[in-house]
Formats: C-alpha cells, structure tokens, sequence
C-alpha cells in the first residue's frame, strides 16, 4: 500500500518533501513507509535524502497533567470560589505530589492569598501548561520558550525523528517489476522476457551448517589420545588392498583356514595377486608352515605360493603389524609400541551387530622378556583409562598367538559383562621367521571401534551408526561423551 502511495504520488508530483507529513495524509504507518523508502532506494526507484527533527513527546507525568490538568490549576479549584479555608484543609483535598507541586506554581502565579487562610485572588485562571502538552503531542510545534518551560518542569523530552524527502530515482516505474532471481529451467527458456536481478557480490551467503564429527570419530580421537598418552606410535594403515600373505599366511594362519574362504573374506578380482614379496622371507614362511621349526612341528601342509599372492581388503589391522614387525626385525633391534584404528573388511552377513567394513583398533608392544603378566598390566591400564578397570579374561584361540585371551569388561550402565576385545602373545612361529631376536616377545590386542561407540550413544543397531542409512541428525547432534562408562 505505501509503495503504491508512494511511486503513485511522485507519477504526479515533483517531490514527498517530508515522509511524515506524507504518512500521516495518506493515513499510513511512517515505519512502514520507512521500510518502503528504504526498499525502493535500493533498487533506485528513488532518490531519498535524509531529514531530522526534533520532535517531543510528554513524559508519564505530562501525560497525566494533559489529561487531569495542571496541579496549579487542580490547587485553585479546590479554592472556594468565595470564602477561604485553611492550608491543612486544602491540603487533604489533593493528592500530596499535586499539592506539593501545585501550592508552588500557585504562589509563583499569584493566584491565591496564601495567609494563614488561603482564598482565590483572581476570578478565572487559564490552564496553559495543559495546554501546551495537548498541543505537543498532537505534534504542533511549540514556541522555544514554552518548550524551554516543558522541558525544565520534565513534562516533556525530545526524540530525533527521522524520515526522507524523495524525488524519482534512475530506475523510476510506476509499478515495481518483478526482478526474476534464480537460475531455474523455466527462467532460463524464457530470458528474453525476463529482466534478472542483478548480483549483489556484498551479500552475506547462508549460514553454512556443516563440519559435524560423526561419533565414530569423536571415539577414535579419545582412544588415539590414549595411545599417545602411553607413549604408542601409529602405524601407518593407509592400504585396504592387502596380499592374503601379509593378512594371512606371515601371521601363521594356514591356508586351509576357514578365515581364509571367500565367504569369509573379500578377494579381489583385478588386481588379483600381489607383484611382489620380499622372497628369502616367503621362504621362511613356507618352511614355518609346512614342517615348523624354532621349537614348533607346524601345520604339515603343501603351503602354495598361489594362495599366498592372491589380494584382498584387509581382514584385520594385523595385517600392519605383521608388516610393522618385519621392517623392525632388519634393524638391529629397539623396543617398540605401535597403535592403530583404521577400517577392515570382512565378507559377513550384515545384521544389527554385523557390517561388512568396520574400524578395528589394534596395540602392540615389542620388547625382550615381555610376559603375559605385562598383557594384562598393560590391559588393565589401556581400559581403566577408557574407565573400564574391572576386566576379566578368557582363554581363547588365534592362530597366531599363544596365549591368547577374550577380554570382558563389567559395563556398570548395562549391569552385566561385556566382550569388549582380544588379545594374545604372538607365536614364536610368526617372530622368528622374521628374524627378531629369540628373547624379543610381543603383545598385543585389539577391539572394534563401533563396539565401544555404540555402547557410549546407546545405539543398538550398528546400521543406524555406519553407512548409507545414518540419520544425519545423528551426526549434527550427537553430543560429546566421555568414555567412562562406569
Ligand atoms: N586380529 C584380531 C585381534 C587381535 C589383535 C592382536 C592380538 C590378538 C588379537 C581380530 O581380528 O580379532
């Protein structure tokens, strides 16, 4: 409505001299006409130059002598006309800030004999400070004085008002257009009859709402701080592509494990074998396997080399430190704590507690005379930093080491025990073919990461925490947990 107003008004007219006026003739908000002004300038309909006013406004007190009169003049009238009474008298017909104030001005005016009785020295008297304030804020401008006046009594305070005077601008149209903002399929077959708003490279974008950790990586960050707390380095984990050699056969599993069959594991097809591996070690190997050595009768098998080389995603994070230790094994030989957390593969039907690809979380240490006293300290301390200190263990098998423990966890929250990781000593079977030193005994064990993740959010199903499924609102407001789940 205030831009019809307003670019219908400057069709006929030269010039709206004052936004003010102009609102209150047309009978319009000045706010709005305002907005409007503001609106229409930036897309120079018009040209708009500031004005400022002095304006008033009455104060609480102003307001009330404009609507009950001035306390002078509440004082007179309740003077008799005729007569007199006295000071006490006239001062419990008021109220006591009218009189206060009143009984002043009334002096000061002269109106009244102000004796021990008090009575009207005048006939008629005129209420000009009501007059005034009525006058005020019906927005009549006042003379400086009375204002002076007003202002001096508090009846009155001034504001700055500000509005425009407005002239056509370069871009002048009666009716506004409509500017087409979005490069849509419609507006861009129809460009021709389309004018587009220009860009305003000033704008300020969207607010961009992204960068949220995933909790699987808030998790990660709390057990990588904890390695490097106990002095670990991380292993570098960067190939999911592993040969079934370094996943499998180094680490002493046989090649007719069921681990080791494609429903169990992810082959690959191109490329499907390995280019190369280091020979006099393979060899080594082969022997540990086929007929044992260093104090072991092995598994008596045809080991083939065939089996060896095929690829395949990595079935666990062993796969590295198998690696790790035989780079270590050609140096003359340095304790070593190595960690890692990265993805593995495993060809599994998925369900609630199963997915295809999850993270595994992998420590190892290597040192002389290491025992398996030294793994269950070394436990005890790792999960009591996660606020797991009760543990048990259980004996259980891999092949490539011995002992090798399950380790449970008593979950306070759950109220029961918990499986939470495996564990183990590697077997001579796997170091010496490697060529560390006979005392050199490692330790070492490893855990999900999804596991421990689901229990700290409470999530039930892996889906709803990894993959395609995810709810992203999982991901936006997940809140930080501690891991401490006691
Ligand atoms: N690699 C084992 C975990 C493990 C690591 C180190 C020693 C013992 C066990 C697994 O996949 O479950």
């Amino acid at each position: 409505m205030a831009e019809e107003a307003i670019l219908g008004f400057l069709q006929q007219n030269e010039e709206i001299t004052d936004s003010g006026q102009f609102s209150s003739e047309h009978n319009l908000d000045h706010d709005e006409v305002v907005n409007v002004i503001k609106s229409l300038h930036g897309f120079r309909y018009i040209e708009a130059q500031d004005i400022k006013r002095e304006s008033w406004l009455l104060t609480d007190e102003g307001k009330k002598y404009a609507a009950e009169g001035s306390p002078e003049v509440q004082v007179f009238l309740a003077v008799p006309a005729e007569g007199s009474l006295s000071k006490d008298e006239l001062e419990k017909k008021l109220a006591p800030s009218v009189f206060k104030i009143g009984w002043s001005q009334v002096g000061k005016n002269k109106w009244v004999q102000m004796g021990k009785q008090v009575s009207r020295k005048v006939k008629h008297v005129e209420d000009k400070v009501k007059n005034l304030l009525l006058q005020t804020q019906d927005g009549l401008e006042l003379d400086k004085e009375s204002l002076k006046y007003l202002e001096g009594r508090k009846l009155i305070t001034s504001r700055t008002w500000k509005g425009y005077s407005v002239k056509k601008g370069p871009n002048y149209a009666p009716k506004r257009k409509n500017f087409a903002t979005d490069l849509t399929r419609e507006n861009l077959q129809n460009w021709k009859e389309l004018e587009f708003k220009e860009y305003n490279y000033n704008a300020k974008g969207l607010p961009v709402d992204a960068g949220h950790l995933h909790p699987l990586l808030k998790v990660r960050k709390q057990f990588k701080d904890i390695f490097c707390q106990m002095g670990f380095e991380e292993m570098p984990t960067n190939n999911f592509v592993e040969s079934s050699f370094w996943n499998f056969d180094a680490l002493f599993q046989p090649q007719q494990h069921p681990a080791r069959d494609s429903h169990d594991t992810f082959f690959l097809k191109a490329p499907s074998t390995t280019r190369e591996l280091p020979e006099d070690y393979v060899e080594r190997v082969k022997q540990v396997h086929e007929s044992g050595g260093y104090g072991s009768r092995g598994y008596n098998y045809d080991w083939k080399r065939e089996e060896a080389n095929k690829n395949l995603l990595r079935t666990h994070t062993t796969a590295v430190s198998s690696r790790m230790l035989y780079a270590l094994a050609k140096e003359p030989f340095a304790p070593k704590k190595y960690f890692s957390i990265d993805r593995v593969f495993r060809n599994e039907a998925v369900d609630r507690t199963h997915l295809a690809e999850f993270h595994q979380i992998e420590g190892l240490i290597c040192d002389r005379g290491l025992t398996l006293g030294d793994l269950i300290g070394v436990l005890q301390d790792f999960f009591s930093r996660l606020g797991m200190s009760k543990l048990r263990f259980k004996p259980a098998y891999n092949p490539y080491t011995e002992p090798s423990m399950e380790i449970f966890s008593y979950h306070e929250g759950l109220g029961k025990w918990v499986e939470i990781g495996n564990s183990g000593m590697f077997r001579p079977e796997m170091l010496q073919p490697m060529g560390l030193p006979e005392d050199v005994r490692v330790i070492a064990w490893g855990l999900s990461l999804e596991r421990p993740t689901m229990i700290l959010y409470g999530i039930d199903n892996i889906r709803d925490l990894f993959g395609h499924k995810v709810d992203l609102d999982l991901i936006k407001r997940n809140p930080i947990c501690r891991i401490g789940i006691e």
